[in-house]
């Protein structure tokens, strides 16, 4: 189901633009992203998808364009900073504590809500307490909503890959966020841990109702559950629109394909 056209975009990236050098990794893109919708950006390998995620959390500052989330300037924003704005992400490569808990890492990814400092935290005891009840809560109920609670005591590093993919998922649902950046969700899952985490981000969007834009390399699983599809090839947009129009599109076939003989 695509989210209506006529709501105002969570987010709104214009003339991106960001280079390495003499190279263009992201050439004048343009997308918005609308309240709700799951919406995907693929392309081939060097086609610059990470580069707009990188742009996006405020990871690299691009040298022209400009990005709105929720009306806000993120241009110039450092990670933390965004992500104090609701934005949150998962990596390629993991990146957990694999030494902790499931548990604690989840709870780490709450420090993006605590208000007070470690000393404030011990003046303000009480204020303390109340703001570590609520962390405890909310990592509760995404410990149930992904079905970890028979490995929520287990260290991360013990864990089968499919389930450190959701865990590391759980840890940016920890920071309540309302737009959710997903790279690469099933890279290196075998079938059934791709249709479990299929499954998990279809249920975040219509229980959770956060946004997403995800950057994926199994065009099945993004034909199949995103709402719009970004085309990108060598920096540029090539197509954006629906998941079946755009795999029909002549300009994304021969990108992938290489040009017709
Ligand atoms: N830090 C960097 N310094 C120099 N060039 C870079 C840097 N990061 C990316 N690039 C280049 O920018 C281009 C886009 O890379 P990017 O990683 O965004 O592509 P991608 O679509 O995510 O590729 P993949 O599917 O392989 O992950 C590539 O040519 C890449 O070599």
């Amino acid at each position: 189901m695509s989210a209506p056209a006529t709501a105002r975009p969570l987010l709104e990236v214009s003339g991106l633009t960001l280079r390495f050098g003499g190279m263009t990794a992201v050439d004048a893109v343009d997308f918005a992203v609308a309240p709700g919708e799951l919406f995907a950006i693929i392309g081939p390998n060097g086609a610059g998808k990470t580069s707009i995620f990188n742009c996006l959390s405020g990871v690299y500052r691009p040298q022209q364009g400009s990005i709105r989330f929720d009306g806000e300037d993120l241009r110039g924003r450092r990670p933390d900073a965004v992500a104090r704005l609701g934005i949150a992400r998962t990596f390629q490569n993991i990146e957990l504590f694999e030494n902790l808990t499931v548990l604690d890492n989840l709870m780490l990814g709450r420090h993006q809500h605590l208000d007070y400092g470690p000393l404030a935290g011990l003046v303000y005891a009480g204020k303390a307490r109340r703001a570590e009840l609520t962390n405890r809560r909310v990592v509760e109920e995404i410990i149930d909503f992904l079905e970890i609670e028979s490995i929520r005591r287990s260290l991360v590093g013990m864990l089968p890959y499919g389930l450190k993919k959701r865990v590391e998922l759980g840890r940016a649902l920890a920071m309540e966020p309302r737009l959710l950046l997903l790279d690469e969700p099933v890279a290196g899952m075998n079938l059934e841990e791709t249709e479990d985490m299929a499954r998990f981000i279809l249920d975040i969007r219509t229980e959770l109702g956060v946004t997403m834009v995800m950057v994926e390399h199994d065009m099945g699983l993004v034909m199949d559950i995103a709402d719009r599809v970004l085309v990108l090839d060598f920096g540029q947009r090539i197509a954006l629109g629906e998941p079946a129009g755009v795999q029909r599109d002549p300009a994304v076939i021969e990108a992938y394909l290489g040009a017709p003989p």
